[in-house]
């Protein structure tokens, strides 16, 4: 569903990404860990069409991004850090907004039921998102994906500074996303949650993809080791 051939970015003499190769299926939760300026967020930048690449491929859907941006910026979302929305309109009234944008014109009572999947309380649906925790607009971003149909979510470390409960949940609708064919890019600096979330998990390094794993494969403990050992090696 998601595929990286070779993807390269360089900022006028740094070379951010190194010649990237990704292949993630539908359905499938990937984590992308590392540390800061590692090239996670560049990558998603690329896939989304917001930046364009030196050289390689980014491919949704067997689509080529940098040649069909319009059409693969259809069938994705992107959850940042944190959510912008409107905050003079209610959840509810930046949903339709957003999904509106997509295309599409949903009554009340459906787009209450992508809010539900999301997880956002009724009681909030009316309130001024400028009233909503990060958590709350974390669901919007969520409720937003699913009204537009998404193929693949990007996630830019969607679960900084939410509090257990908030990051729990939030997992949870991934996963039940994920179980619907949906595929997830995340990038994050949260061990735990890569090794509860992810079905594979890539650790990048200075621009490159250094070593990937299969969560289910190794112990926290070990991809604690793992991510060490990766970020503190010198290229
Ligand atoms: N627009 C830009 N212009 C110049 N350099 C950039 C730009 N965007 C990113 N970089 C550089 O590219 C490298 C990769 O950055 P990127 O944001 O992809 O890292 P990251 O892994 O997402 O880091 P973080 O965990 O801090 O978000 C960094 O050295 C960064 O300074």
């Amino acid at each position: 569903m998601l595929q990286a051939e070779q993807l390269t970015k360089r900022f006028g003499a740094h070379l951010a990404l190194d010649h990237l190769d990704l292949d993630i299926r539908s359905g499938e939760v990937y984590c992308l860990l590392g540390s800061n300026g590692a090239g996670k967020s560049t990558t998603i930048n690329i896939f989304l069409g917001f930046l364009p690449a030196t050289s390689g491929r980014a491919l949704i859907d067997g689509l080529e991004v940098s040649v069909n941006n319009h059409a693969t910026r259809n069938m994705v979302a992107y959850i940042p850090e944190v959510v912008n929305l409107y905050p003079t309109l209610t959840g509810l009234e930046n949903l339709a907004f957003f999904s509106g944008l997509s295309g599409y014109a949903y009554s009340r009572a459906e787009l209450r039921s992508f809010t539900q999947t999301a997880g956002l309380q009724d009681a909030a649906l009316d309130q001024r998102v400028g009233g909503y925790s990060k958590g709350m607009r974390q669901k919007v971003g969520i409720a937003i994906a699913l009204a537009k149909q998404a193929k693949a979510l990007f996630l830019d470390e969607p679960t900084s500074g939410l509090d257990p409960h908030a990051s729990n949940e939030f997992a949870q609708v991934i996963t039940r996303l994920s179980s619907q064919g949906v595929s997830t890019l995340m990038a994050t600096h949260d061990l735990l949650m890569a090794k509860n979330l992810g079905h594979r998990i890539g650790i990048m390094h200075q621009g490159r993809l250094q070593q990937e794993l299969h969560s289910e494969a190794v112990s926290y403990a070990e991809l604690t080791d793992c991510y060490l050992t990766t970020v503190n090696q010198s290229v």
